[in-house]
């Protein structure tokens, strides 16, 4: 089952599903890829409100086509895709929430759904990784940001957006061989900020090494460290420039294009995506849905991509 066709009706017509796809329920509570919504976040250091960003996201993809050029394909007939809703996390018990989110993917990874993800503050990545390796083992880790994420607690709190692939590296749940950042730039705390990310075994692509080096070479270089280990890819919606992306909680200058991330996701059609989340969208500080926009893109190719593999396994 497809998306509701905007030839017939207007695509700002009727309540808002991520493309305006069918609600898991309307498929028979089954999909191959689950898009949920994490409605949290509880876990920022600076502006709030990304609680929001999954329906922002789910706004601004009513514009999305069913056939994707630049990958050739039309996922959402390569496969079935569903809006699965959101999950319903505690906003005043990190603990909680996490446990509530990492129960949520369990049912739906379970289910045999690959899950793209829309955030929600970056503390969701860590229960989402949890689950995604009771399945697959440790992952390979794509992690587009302007920021690490691996630094150790605010305030004492060890479940914060600013440190989930910490935990997740200390929870021996990613494949340390083949972890990276993408989009990395801005003032840190000191240098050992970068000496114990390297440590945990993190490669780093600064945004301005996509801008100087260009994305076909990056993503060249990013698969050939992937492989065909199962990945993960996290994007944090702030590694775009904030003239990209201005709705989001912890803006830095100096960031990639939305088509330099558009692109270098394209160049990683081949790789065994299992699943993907988009987090960081603050709709309160966007303008023009302009950064809505740009994650609904982004997750639309996250999606093309999971759609083509499952259809390739289908033969
Ligand atoms: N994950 C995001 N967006 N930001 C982390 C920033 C942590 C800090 O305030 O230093
Ligand atoms: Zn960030
Ligand atoms: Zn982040």
């Amino acid at each position: 089952m497809g998306p509701v066709d905007s030839s017939r009706i207007p695509r700002y017509a009727g309540p808002a599903t991520f493309a305006r796809l069918p609600r898991l329920d309307e498929v028979g509570g089954r999909t191959d890829v689950a898009v949920v919504g994490v409605p949290f976040d509880t876990g920022v250091s600076y502006r709030p409100g990304a609680r929001f960003g999954g329906n922002a996201i789910r706004e601004a993809s009513r514009l999305l086509r069913p056939y994707n050029p630049a990958q050739d394909a039309s996922p959402f007939a390569l496969a079935q895709v569903a809006d699965a809703g959101d999950i319903a996390a505690n906003p005043f018990n990190i603990n909680e929430a996490v446990e509530t989110i990492e129960a949520a993917a369990d049912d739906l990874l379970g289910s045999g759904a690959r899950m793209m993800t829309l955030g929600g503050d970056h503390t969701i990545a860590l229960p989402l990784l949890r689950s995604v390796a009771k399945k697959h083992g440790p992952v390979a880790l794509l992690h587009f940001d302007a920021h690490l994420d691996t630094w150790d607690t605010y305030f004492g709190a060890e479940y914060t957006h600013g440190t989930p692939f910490r935990r997740a590296v200390e929870e021996g749940i990613l494949d340390t061989s083949a972890l990276s950042h993408v989009g990395t730039r801005g003032p840190l705390y000191g240098k050992k900020d970068l000496t114990d990310d390297e440590k945990m075994g993190f490669g780093i692509v600064t945004s301005a090494d996509v801008y100087r080096r260009g994305a076909d070479e990056i993503a060249d270089q990013l698969r050939q460290r992937i492989g065909d280990r199962p990945l993960y890819i996290s994007i944090d919606i702030d590694c775009l420039d904030p003239a990209h992306a201005p709705g989001t909680g912890t803006p830095e200058a100096g960031g990639m294009t939305s088509r330099e991330l558009l692109e270098i996701l394209r160049g990683l059609a081949s790789c065994n995506l299992v699943s993907a989340d988009v987090v960081e969208v603050a709709p309160a500080y966007d303008h023009a849905e302009i950064t809505a926009v740009a994650a609904s893109h982004t997750a639309y190719e996250l999606t093309t991509i999971m759609s083509r593999q499952i259809a390739d396994a289908r033969g």
